[in-house]
């Protein structure tokens, strides 16, 4: 208790710096290359997934936002928090273009001090796909029960899906969603539902900010898939056929997770607007 007092009573008296507030040497001192020399590029691999990393944590955070306005209907915040998530998204995908200035020699000088890890492990993407909706038991299964990974993941699998607090949010608006699917099992697969869609139809055709919320959302899906593109495009660049780190077969696996939608209801009435 003691320490802590003095501790609060020398910050009070210190002002207070750019470094000191963003913890700047304790970040700097995060980038732990592994490679002998070490290898140049091992630095730009390390430094572009932290900030994927940090992104990820962004992206969790403003869906908190999100969600907490559909629960209020207030369409006009979720826009706000939908647009801020697509720019970040958008970057995302540009980032690919830095990575994809590390050349297969360069990668492949280090590739081998990576062992085993790799992107399967990201415990924040993962929760993102499961926030999005796409959730798989096996991915849960993957990070060890007591693991900050896994506390986030469980937490993620048990929270109803983007999709279904909007369905929430239109339902509060008097928009005509069926009971059954209010109440369906959250943590089961949502393969899409045809009175779910006519309201969707009625919805575009009404206009205003309920149907700019659904269009956000498919920007939302489009986006997240042009970065899975993005992924697989640079893998097929970097490491060609080889299998991946995680044990998958690469690029072939990779491949295989493209163009899922998460929101099947919004991609199944595009020809009926
Ligand atoms: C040279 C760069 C990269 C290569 C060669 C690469 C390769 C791979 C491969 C082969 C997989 C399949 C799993 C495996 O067997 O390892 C994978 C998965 C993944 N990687 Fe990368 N990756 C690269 C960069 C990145 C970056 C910068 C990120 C950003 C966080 C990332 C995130 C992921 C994620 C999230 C997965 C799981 C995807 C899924 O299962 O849908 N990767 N990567
Ligand atoms: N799976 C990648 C290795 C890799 O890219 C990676 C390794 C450690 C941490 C993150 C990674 N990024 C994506 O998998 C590979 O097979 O080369």
């Amino acid at each position: 208790m003691r320490g802590n007092l003095q501790a609060l009573a020398a910050m009070a008296s210190k002002p207070l710096t750019y470094s000191h507030y963003l913890r700047i040497d304790e970040l700097l001192a995060l980038q732990s290359p592994r490679s002998d020399g070490p290898e140049h590029d091992e630095m730009l691999f390390i430094v572009i997934h932290q900030v994927y990393e940090l992104w990820f944590k962004q992206l969790l955070h403003e869906l908190d936002a999100l969600e907490q306005a559909l629960g209020a209907s207030a369409l006009d915040r979720a826009l706000s928090s939908l647009r801020r998530m697509l720019t970040i998204l958008k970057t995302l995908v540009s980032q690919v273009d830095i990575l994809e200035t590390m050349t297969p020699l360069s990668f492949s000088a280090f590739r081998t001090r990576l062992e085993a890890a790799s992107g399967f492990q990201s415990a924040q993407f993962r929760a993102l796909e499961f926030r999005l909706g796409h959730k798989r038991g096996e991915v849960l299964a993957q990070h060890p029960a007591g693991s900050a990974g896994r506390a986030l993941l469980q937490q993620a699998w048990d929270a109803p899906p983007l999709f279904d607090h909007v369905l929430r949010s239109l339902s509060a608006q008097g928009h005509a969603v069926p009971e059954h699917v209010l109440r369906r099992d959250v943590t089961a697969a949502y393969d899409g539902d045809g009175a779910v869609q006519s309201m969707l139809v009625g919805i575009y055709r009404q206009g205003g900010l309920a149907a700019q919320l659904c269009e956000r959302l498919v920007d939302l899906d489009e986006g997240l898939q042009e970065w899975r593109y993005r992924h697989v495009k640079m893998v097929e660049r970097t490491i060609g056929t080889l299998p991946g780190t995680g044990g998958s077969t690469g690029a072939g696996y990779l491949r295989s997770t493209l163009f899922r939608p998460l929101f099947p209801d919004l991609w199944a009435i595009r020809a009926q607007l």
